[in-house]
């Protein structure tokens, strides 16, 4: 799978593309990165510990900020000190710097999605001026480009997003609506890649090293579950243990319409790749184990978004089971020894139908797999181009 079509191509062929810029290992003294969380850091210094990189938030996602970036509205902090305010419930993005002698804050490897380098983009540009259009703005900024070049200072001086924007909004603005490249932040939909299994069967250590996978190919991944953490997800969560049969898949129908609306989509909007840890196929087997017809499963979810690629996880049920005896019982279908194995069966229906339905469904046995090999193959089955609409 590329990379979705956001911004102004790498211009190093050394350089690993991302969606906004360079690879992590480039990653320079006022660079931005985009965090797992939607807040974007700015870069400081061009040292950084193993963990993390040192930067502050320079913009953060709030209602009563002024600029939209990928769907969301963003508040731009300025002073370095508030970022701790900000981060107050992300002890992660806290860390103490000998270098300084105090805590200062940065942003975990792990977390970060896209990372956009303003060298890079200062290179990009100069070599393919066509990027910026015919504006006064964008002569000006290609003009201080061809200066800098010129001086040698080009690995030193780069692009900010803020110059980038401006002379991006220049050009964007009288464009003609079918007139596609009036704006060098082009958007191309993600991806949706939902990911089910039986309990156990490794979806979230899954889901973990395909994010990494897909970050390391360049593309922005939002991670998501179900049930959700919104207000029907996590009534289901608190109260599973006794809500089941019609009421409890009338709930998660529910949740997931919510889950569609309010957060897959505007992230597939905005370009981003989403991977959900269950989705409908956790529906069509485990309201089944509860007893609900698949007709009424399908009737109550006949509107959700279908995925680009349905991941069914499976193993072999013994493996399943000592899984699950090795962590012990977390709900009330991991107390019964014949779930594993009905579970796996239904998947195996499941994914049948939802072929019948037109969806691409890959199947991964991850008894005889380790998660980096299911991750590779994974990565490899997600369409080329989007195809996942409401049904
Ligand atoms: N491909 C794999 N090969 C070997 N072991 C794995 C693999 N994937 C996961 N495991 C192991 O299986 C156990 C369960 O994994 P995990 O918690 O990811 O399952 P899960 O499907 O997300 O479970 P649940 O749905 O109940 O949350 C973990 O101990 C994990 O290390
Ligand atoms: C999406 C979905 C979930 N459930 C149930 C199945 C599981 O027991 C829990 C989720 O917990 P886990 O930690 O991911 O194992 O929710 C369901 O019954 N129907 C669904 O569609």
């Amino acid at each position: 799978m590329s990379a979705p079509g956001r911004s102004i191509p790498p211009s190093s062929p050394a350089s690993k593309s991302s969606p906004l810029g360079t690879a992590l290992a480039t990653i320079r003294d006022r660079d931005y990165l985009l965090d797992r969380a939607g807040v974007i850091f700015k870069g400081i210094g061009d040292v950084h510990p193993g963990t993390h990189f040192l930067g502050y938030v320079k913009y953060y996602p709030d209602a009563r900020g002024d600029r939209v970036l990928f769907g969301r509205t963003y508040r731009q902090n300025s002073v370095v000190s508030k970022a701790f305010g900000i981060l107050a419930d992300r002890p992660e993005c806290y860390l103490y710097s000998p270098a300084v002698g105090c805590v200062i804050t940065g942003v975990p490897r792990e977390d970060i999605v896209t990372h956009y380098s303003c060298r890079q983009t200062l290179a990009a540009l100069h070599q393919t001026p066509a990027l910026l259009g015919q504006t006064a703005v964008s002569e000006d900024l290609l003009t201080i480009i061809n200066w800098i070049v010129a001086a040698g200072a080009a690995d030193v001086i780069g692009v900010t997003g803020s110059f980038l924007v401006g002379a991006c909004n220049a050009r964007a603005a009288p464009a003609q609506p079918e007139d596609p490249g009036g704006c060098v932040m082009t958007l191309e939909r993600g991806r949706f890649v939902t990911l089910d299994g039986p309990s156990g069967v490794g979806k979230s250590t899954t889901i973990q090293a395909l994010r990494d996978e897909l970050f390391n190919r360049g593309i922005a991944v939002r991670q998501t579950l179900e049930p959700t953490t919104r207000d029907i997800g996590r009534f289901i969560s608190a109260h599973f243990s006794h809500i089941r049969s019609h009421a409890l898949a009338c709930l998660v129908a529910a949740d997931r319409y919510e889950h569609v609306e309010h957060e897959i989509e505007p992230w597939l909007s905005a370009g981003d790749t989403v991977v959900t840890d269950r989705y409908l196929a956790s529906t069509l087997v485990m309201q089944q184990l509860d007893g609900m017809p698949l007709k009424f499963l399908l009737d109550l979810n006949a509107h959700v978004l279908m995925p680009d690629l349905a991941v069914i996880l499976t193993a072999h049920p013994s493996l399943i089971a000592e899984r699950i005896a090795a962590r012990g019982p977390r709900n009330r279908f991991h107390h019964d020894p014949t779930v594993p194995g009905r579970e796996v069966d239904l998947y195996d229906e499941t994914a049948q139908t939802l072929m019948t339905a037109n969806v691409k469904v890959l199947v991964a046995n991850t008894s005889d797999a380790t998660p980096s090999e299911a991750t590779a193959t994974i990565a490899d089955a997600i369409p080329e181009s989007p195809v996942a609409s409401a049904a």
